[in-house]
């Protein structure tokens, strides 16, 4: 059925027919081996002059520069008169995008205006949202991008992303090569099982990749058209996606065991088929059952992390170590209590002991100061025989069983307090109050996301500890005042983690990723926290410095990889900010006409005057 593709296929599917598209016959098909040398009109780093004509210019949004086209521009190219008269600088253009978004009252609706102009004009769009990454991060991750995909068969417009579905099973490298990109390196998956803390999505969970990978771009200057979204579509447990009738998911139960392992399975390696064994899988917001699993089973076969618990864990322990400049405590002189054992609680227990370790601390003694609680209870050792699995009986303490969360935090006297549990309003105000009494600087993570599902929120945070706590929560709260003091609470979200790590990975060719990496992201954000914002309450560097951090992050990765000889980019490159800043997207217009260049000097261009032909006949 997929031995041979239309070529309308290839060429039609996302991008409206260029020159060369039109030139093709509908009808025609290729054989597999022909459509390797698939055609690409605007795709790849290289973009082909003589195969765009006209309007294509404003259609494709790679090229589009709307009103941005100059006069010479539109002649030459085929689009003068098919705009308005008006000349535009981009900056003009993204004053104008501020006023429109603005106009919108609801946040979904700021969104959709974002998710349209992706579409219509990318480098606007970027350039938007990297220098309004303050303002816009919310409405395209989280929590805005929650709502997008609880609504997402309402607001579906355009395919975004890829979707390959358990029917495709014995087919999945011919779907991945309908994507007409020929050149990806980073792909970010999820199953939609475990979308935030929404639970169950299913296909409406390709918000999440489309999300997490436009802060590729914004946050590390990954090249868009490198970066590629999927959902894996296996169906879905959520009932009421089951019997809405927008869903546009496959409408069917989950599949599991071997037929859902072979499906995954079978994605891997048509990746490593399709782009290269150096393709990037970031795994996401997959259910806790899978994440641990297929992380432990592919980490050592292909370049693939798990952003919920490695880049999740990396942004706390970089939150911890900026801690460590307010408290004074090293991490073993820390007691630990989490609210949820889950991918990202547990991911953070393991590099919190990593740390501890590295202090010198044994693994058991680092263990032991981590207390967990999960939707059970607290990790008992009573519980190992009965439902505790593999992971969570690492944290396992002899002490009665028990679910009385506030009891056990009066108990243990934790110093830091983490909640990865998608129960919003979990730490009440007793256990805050209780928190303020044993410590002097009571540190509170609230991770979950979105905003709701926050186990408190920042002004609860402050005001229940009189001021004194360090706050950081996975979705945005804004500044709070207690007295005269003004608290910005700093976003303690992987987003800080994964567009660097990213931009290391790629930069350097490491083929497998392991905690170092993370360890390494870690300092590097903590290190770029100052003393003033250490002194409003902020243990993470501003938002819009994160561009810069993302670069240093790639470096330090880079460095660590020749040291530990799993480069595999040679030689070295000598300056590796240049390196790396030279692979960055430049999100500024560049001039749309083919560039004319000078012939060399010297005698090739000294056209000699042609002599006559001499008639050799009469
Ligand atoms: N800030 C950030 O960067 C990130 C935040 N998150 C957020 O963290 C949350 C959890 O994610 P993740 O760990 O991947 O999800 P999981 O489903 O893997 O884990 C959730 C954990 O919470 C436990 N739990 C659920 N309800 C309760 C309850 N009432 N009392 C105690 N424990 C409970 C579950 O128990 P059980 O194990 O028994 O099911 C499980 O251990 C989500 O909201 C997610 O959005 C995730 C990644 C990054
Ligand atoms: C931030 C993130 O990855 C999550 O909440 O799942
Ligand atoms: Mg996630």
């Amino acid at each position: 059925m997929f031995a041979s593709v239309p070529r309308s296929f290839i060429t039609g599917a996302i991008r409206s027919p260029g020159k060369k598209a039109l030139l093709l016959e509908a009808s025609k098909t290729l054989s597999s081996e022909e459509s390797k040398k698939e055609i690409h009109e605007v795709s790849g780093d290289v973009i082909c002059p003589s195969q765009v004509m006209g309007i294509d210019h404003l259609r494709d949004p790679r090229l589009n520069k709307g009103l941005a086209f100059t006069l010479e521009e539109r002649q030459a190219l085929g689009i003068h008169g098919l705009q308005p008269a008006r000349f535009k600088t981009q900056e003009e253009q993204l004053e104008l995008c501020r006023i429109s978004i603005d106009r919108y009252q609801e946040d979904l609706n700021k969104y959709l205006y974002l998710t349209e102009l992706h579409d219509r004009n990318e480098k606007l769009f970027f350039r938007l949202l990297t220098e309004n990454i303050e303002a816009l991060m919310p409405i395209v991750y989280t929590p805005t991008v929650g709502l997008a995909c609880q609504k997402f068969g309402l607001i579906y417009r355009r395919p975004r992303g890829l979707f390959i579905t358990i029917n495709d099973i014995g087919h999945v490298f011919e779907v991945l090569r309908n994507w007409p990109e020929p050149n990806v390196r980073a792909i970010v998956v999820t199953d939609g099982e475990r979308i935030l803390g929404l639970g169950d999505l299913g296909a409406c969970g390709m918000g999440i990749p489309v999300g997490k990978l436009a802060l590729y771009t914004a946050l590390a200057g990954i090249k868009p058209h490198e970066c590629l979204p999927i959902v894996l579509d296996v169906g879905t447990n959520n009932q009421n996606l089951l019997e809405d009738p927008l869903y546009v998911g496959l409408r069917q139960k989950r599949v599991t065991g071997k037929l859902y392992d072979d499906f995954v399975d079978e994605f891997m390696e048509a990746v490593v088929r399709r782009y290269g064994q150096n393709t990037l899988i970031q795994f996401e917001d997959f259910a806790n059952h899978n994440a641990f699993r297929l992380l432990k089973k592919y980490r050592d076969y292909y370049c693939t992390f798990n952003d919920d618990i490695q880049g999740t864990a990396s942004v706390a322990v970089s939150g911890l170590m900026a801690c460590k400049r307010i408290t004074g405590k090293k991490f073993s002189e820390n007691t630990f209590c989490f609210l949820g054992a889950g991918g990202a609680a547990l991911g953070i227990a393991d590099l919190i002991v990593r740390a501890m370790v590295l202090e010198g601390s044994s693994i058991e003694d680092a263990r032991s100061k981590i207390w967990m609680m999960d939707i059970d209870g607290l990790l008992a050792k009573e519980r190992i025989e009965g439902n505790l699995d593999g992971h969570k009986k690492y944290y396992a303490k002899d002490h009665p069983p028990t679910k009385d969360f506030a009891g056990l935090v009066n108990e243990i006297r934790p110093s830091v307090l983490i909640g990865a549990s998608a129960t919003g309003g979990a730490f009440t105000q007793d256990i805050l109050t209780a928190m303020g009494t044993f410590n002097d600087r009571p540190v509170i993570f609230a991770l979950s996301n979105p905003t709701a599902k926050a186990e408190c929120t920042a002004e609860q945070a402050y005001t229940f500890t009189e001021g004194r706590c360090i706050f950081a929560s996975g979705s945005p709260f804004a500044p709070v005042k207690i007295g005269n003091t003004l608290f910005k609470p700093g976003q303690g979200n992987n987003a800080y983690i994964f567009p660097g790590v990213a931009l290391g990975i790629l930069t350097s060719g490491i083929h497998h990723i392991s905690e170092d990496v993370f360890l390494i992201a870690a300092e590097t954000v903590a290190e770029n926290v100052s003393e003033d914002d250490l002194s409003k309450g902020r243990i993470y560097p501003p938002l819009r410095t994160i561009r810069e951090v993302s670069v240093q992050i790639a470096i330090k990765i880079i460095e660590y990889a020749y040291k530990e000889r799993i480069a595999t980019v040679y030689p070295k490159p000598e300056d590796l900010r240049r390196y790396v800043e030279e692979r960055q997207y430049n999100h500024n217009y560049e001039p749309s006409l083919p560039q004319l260049w000078q012939w060399p000097k010297g005698p090739y261009i000294k056209t000699r005057p042609m002599e006559p032909a001499k008639l050799t006949h009469k």
